[in-house]
């Protein structure tokens, strides 16, 4: 990637330009050096339909964080968020929180912005809030405003979490393709959000795991295995709305009005047993996640996108699919149809201090309208069956309810607090 970075100013001006043009839905190209338009230099609008950063195409960084709420005052939670939405609008555009000045004003108080993203390009940055199933207990008088489908998750199988890493009354998924842009925009969420909302975990993630649109090419994990081939895309509008939009065309009823067109976010971070791994043979490798892992084909057929042939059986007379291959145990016409929509990142958090072994592998993050029929029978099948189980540890893990996206100048709370 290029590392050219046209300044702030010049990617707003751009942007109006490229805007006007109508370049793109949601994306908009802005202006660099001839041959050197970047995807870093893009944005990504932050008002719209849907939240950002569910089927926008994957950016290549993260910062999640999960929060707890400090108030007891709804009114105080609901103010942040109106804050929470005009800052990470303004940040989506590559401009300083508080405006164009925002690094500047009096000298005797902090700037409203802290100034790391300064010059750098808005990345693509996108902000997606959700709401914990906390949210709902007797605090803030949301409770009869849970919707059913927002159930903390039953413990799965084999799962060794860390109590550091679990829960949340809130989360903000920050992504980007400049990490520093995405820090940037939940160090400065945060920072408003002091005295009424405080961080409880934090996971930075380095390089997709996965494909959001069929534009995008197919990255690697940490296992260097292909991931995402099989994903759900954002071109793919029907599945989307039966799978993962609440109120969707297909999809279960509503049973909370201000969720229709949200979604929920299910976050595990697995950490991979990366030093077993590597000391497994290519054909062990290979047979345990179910495809090849050069060309990422499944070991049922020659090519990436091939579908795969559960029946297929090799010459001596076996699954050409092992029976505990990862894909075979996940595919949809093996879970009654369920398809999900995947949007993880690797992570590594360094060594193991008890272990000396490396601390790395998987934030996995997943979008669907309803978990309890989606990832957890899906997880608690794979926890149980799945051959790529005896390489992973779960963690970390949480579950929220994103709400629709905001009209033009509206805020996150609107409708969850009417
Ligand atoms: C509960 C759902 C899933 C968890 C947890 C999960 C963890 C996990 N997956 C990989 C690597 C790969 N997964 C692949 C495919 C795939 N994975 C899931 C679900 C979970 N994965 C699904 C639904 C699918 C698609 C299956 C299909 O329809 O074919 C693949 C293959 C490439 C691809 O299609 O994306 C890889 C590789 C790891 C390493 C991991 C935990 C660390
Ligand atoms: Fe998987």
């Amino acid at each position: 990637m290029s590392t050219f970075r046209p300044s702030r100013r010049g990617v707003l001006t751009g942007a109006a330009v490229a805007g006007a043009a109508g370049v793109g839905a949601g994306l908009t190209a802005v202006a660099a050096r001839p041959g050197q338009a970047t995807a870093a230099s893009r944005t990504v609008a932050f008002h719209g339909a849907r939240q950002a950063g569910i089927t926008t195409p994957q950016q290549d960084s993260l910062v999640f964080a999960a929060l707890d709420v400090t108030t007891s005052r709804a009114g105080e939670l609901a103010d942040v968020l109106q804050r929470w939405s005009a800052a990470a609008a303004t940040m989506a555009t590559g401009t300083p929180v508080g405006g164009p000045g925002g690094l500047g004003g009096a000298a005797e108080e902090p700037p409203q912005d802290t100034g790391e993203a300064h010059e750098l390009p808005a990345a693509n940055l996108t902000v997606t809030l959700g709401y914990g199933p906390s949210l709902f207990d007797s605090r803030f008088g949301l409770a009869d405003r849970r919707p059913a489908a927002l159930e903390e998750l039953p413990p799965l199988p084999g799962e060794q979490l860390d109590p550091t890493k679990v829960g949340g009354d809130l989360c903000l998924q920050a992504c980007a393709d400049d990490p520093q842009v995405a820090f940037h925009a939940v160090r400065n969420l945060v920072r408003i959000g002091r005295g009424v909302v405080r961080v409880r975990w934090m996971q930075l993630g380095f390089g997709r795991t996965s494909t959001t649109s069929s534009a995008q090419s197919t990255p690697r994990n940490l296992m260097g295995f292909r991931d995402g081939t099989a994903n759900l895309k954002a071109e793919d509008t029907s599945d989307l709305d039966r799978h993962v939009w609440v109120g969707g065309q297909g999809a279960p009823a509503v049973d909370q009005e201000w969720m229709r067109g949200g979604t929920y976010l299910v976050a595990r971070r697995i950490r991979m047993l990366i030093e077993a791994w590597d000391r497994a043979s290519l054909g062990e490798q290979e047979r345990v996640i179910g495809r090849a892992k050069e060309s990422g084909a499944p070991l049922s057929g020659t090519h990436e996108f091939d579908a795969l042939d559960l029946a297929k059986t090799t010459a001596h007379g076996k699954p050409a699919i092992d029976v505990a291959a990862h894909v075979r145990l996940a595919a949809p016409q093996s879970n009654g149809g369920v398809k999900l929509l995947r949007r993880g990142y690797s992570y590594t958090d360094g060594l193991d201090g008890a272990t000396g072994q490396l601390d790395a592998g998987l934030f996995f993050i997943v979008f669907g309208n309803d978990p309890a029929h989606q990832f957890v029978p899906l997880q608690r099948k794979l926890g149980s069956q799945d051959a790529l189980t005896e390489y992973l540890k779960h963690t970390g893990s949480g579950i929220f309810a994103c709400p629709p996206g905001t009209a033009s100048g509206g805020a996150w709370g609107e409708g969850l607090f009417g």
